[in-house]
């Protein structure tokens, strides 16, 4: 039997329960967890997943500011932005949706958000937590995402191979180090390396994030392995995933479908990041909330 690993089942539940802890909050007279949400230019793709972001903070009762700037914006521009979101003593967290227009720089921005409102966890101080095994910083939130929905199946890397295919700033190099946090032996296999099957046939866990349609296919994967698939491209109407789905699944032992597995869960731990900053900017552990 293969199990299928539900995120949409999961984050709802998730969900449910950040939207509790804001109202148990909110209720004793404390402002609402704030959000500014920043959009570049009109990628259609970005446009729809900044929608399902904000709709999801309006459910659990996380209030976000739309920040949508021209696709002519300069980095300057962006960085003055940016730089009032900072100094903002009531926005508690910040999100600049990727990818930005090829004009900008992605480093200075990514650089210029402050580290404690930083949720998507780009910022090197938060990276570099993730690094050292510090608690307290923000994970990115597809790794984050990935990490729950493993946690909640009681799939434990340690001890695991865990191989991730794409070695995205996004996604694949947060998730190896939160894959080595666990304990798990990782690999991390990117557009060089010389034949991907050497490494997705011995992993335990499977990961991939490249945005190839289909890549993995059932005669790459070793029998009753885990399969996480990290990937969304469009195949006509058809929204699919890296993985072949129908050559897989009898293979493995459990599986992501696309979508409704890891989709949901980056925009759930995204309100996670973002109650998390909130509580801290508050200072609502240090008055035992
Ligand atoms: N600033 C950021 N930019 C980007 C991130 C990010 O984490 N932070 N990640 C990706 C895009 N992304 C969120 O921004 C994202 C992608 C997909 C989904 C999702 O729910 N997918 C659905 C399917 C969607 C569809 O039908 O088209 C699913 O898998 O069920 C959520 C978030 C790049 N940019
Ligand atoms: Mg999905």
């Amino acid at each position: 039997m293969t199990l299928l690993l539900d995120g949409k089942t999961l984050s709802e539940n998730i969900r449910e329960e950040i939207s509790k802890r804001v109202k148990a909050i909110t209720s004793k007279g404390y402002r609402e967890p704030t959000l500014a949400v920043v959009l570049v230019g009109n990628d259609p793709a970005s446009h729809i997943y900044v929608r399902n972001k904000r709709k999801a903070c309006q459910k659990v009762g996380i209030r976000s500011l739309f920040y949508h700037l021209p696709e002519n914006t300069t980095t300057p521009e962006l960085l003055d932005l940016i730089a009032y979101l900072n100094s903002e003593e009531k926005v508690d967290g910040i999100l600049v949706q990727l990818p930005l227009p090829e004009h900008i720089s992605q480093q200075e921005v990514i650089l210029s958000v402050s580290p404690r409102k930083d949720v998507d966890g780009f910022h090197p101080e938060n990276m570099g937590k993730l690094v050292a095994r510090i608690e307290g910083g923000f994970i990115p939130c597809t790794p984050l995402g990935i990490d729950l929905l493993l946690k909640h199946y009681r799939i434990d890397p340690k001890g695991k191979d865990v191989v991730i295919v794409g070695a995205g700033f996004i996604v694949g190099r947060p998730l190896a180090l939160l894959m080595l946090w666990r304990d798990a032996t990782v690999s991390v296999c990117h557009i060089h390396t010389k034949d991907i099957t050497v490494y997705t046939k011995k992993a335990d866990i499977l990961i991939s994030a490249t945005g190839v349609p289909h890549l993995i296919k059932g005669d790459m994967i070793k029998e009753g392995a885990v399969v996480i698939d990290v990937g969304i491209s469009k195949l006509g109407d058809k929204v699919v995933g890296d993985v072949d789905f129908d050559s897989v699944k009898h293979k493995v032992s459990a599986i992501t479908p696309v979508p409704g597995g890891v989709g949901p869960m980056t925009i759930t731990a995204l309100l996670l990041n973002t109650l998390q900053a909130y509580e801290q900017n508050m200072g609502l552990k240090d008055v035992g909330l």
